[in-house]
């Protein structure tokens, strides 16, 4: 079985007597570990998808099965603990608190969760460690997505959901930012899924998911995924 398995699902958006149908019938399956990628044009419905595995939104139908559990079945108590421990989230805008210094805008999700690793030995691994005491100010594009990265992997989620991680970025520094995802699937056995407008990448995913008008398209299956680094742009 799947680690996440999605089926059916659909979701309308309600403003006031207009309903939007963001997604019309989605079903696909991530297996445990793997890299995976969702591609489709803008407005295809791909951060709804996205959403939807991190517990963030209700669906209209269908369901989210991760680790053999719909998660429209959990309590909200439960949900909230699935989006604290299980799964991380990282954003094409970092989201961090510009008051707070590398180290502390990491420790405070780390203390959220139940987590032991140290928010030190998560910078040595994203290679900030040099750049603790900095604030967001001081940091590059891809060093900021790095602390994102830091922070979304500092709980130990089984789970990183990356929603154009790279937009704002430019190639090179987009590169090593997926390299780091990459390797949190190859190395460290996490379940990366990254939301992109970015065909390339294909080469190097496990999965990738066509998304067009909230269906999905086509599936494809790469036997033989290449390193970021080989990924020609
Ligand atoms: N909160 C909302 N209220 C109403 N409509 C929404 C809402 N969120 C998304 N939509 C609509 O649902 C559809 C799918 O949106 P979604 O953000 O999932 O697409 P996307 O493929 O991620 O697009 P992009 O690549 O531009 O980010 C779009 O038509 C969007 O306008």
């Amino acid at each position: 079985m799947s680690f996440i398995q999605i089926e059916n699902l659909k979701k309308e958006y309600k403003t006031g007597d207009q309903i939007t149908t963001a997604l019309k019938n989605i079903s696909f399956n991530v297996e445990k570990g793997s890299f995976t990628i969702i591609l489709g044009p803008s407005g295809s419905g791909k951060s709804t998808t996205l959403n939807a595995i991190g517990g963030m939104d209700h669906m209209t139908a269908g369901k989210v099965i991760v680790d053999s559990e719909d998660i429209a079945n959990l309590s909200s108590t439960q949900l909230t603990d699935y989006r604290r421990s299980e799964v991380g989230f990282v954003f094409q805008f970092y989201n961090l608190i510009p008051s707070l210094n590398v180290l502390e805008n990491i420790d405070i999700v780390r203390k959220m969760s139940k987590s032991s690793i140290s928010s030190e030995t998560i910078l040595e691994e994203v290679g900030l460690a040099q750049r603790k005491h900095h604030f967001p100010s001081e940091l590059s594009g891809g060093e900021l997505q790095r602390v994102s990265i830091a922070r979304a992997i500092c709980k130990d989620p089984k789970i990183l959901l990356c929603d154009e991680p790279t937009g704002a970025l430019d190639t090179e520094t987009g590169r090593k930012v997926l390299q780091l995802l990459q390797s949190m699937a190859r190395l460290h056995n996490k379940t990366v899924v990254i939301v992109t407008h970015n065909s390339s990448i294909a080469q190097a995913a496990d999965r990738i998911i066509h998304i067009k008008d909230g269906i999905v398209e086509k599936v494809t299956n790469n036997p033989h995924p290449i390193g970021i680094d080989k990924v020609v742009w």
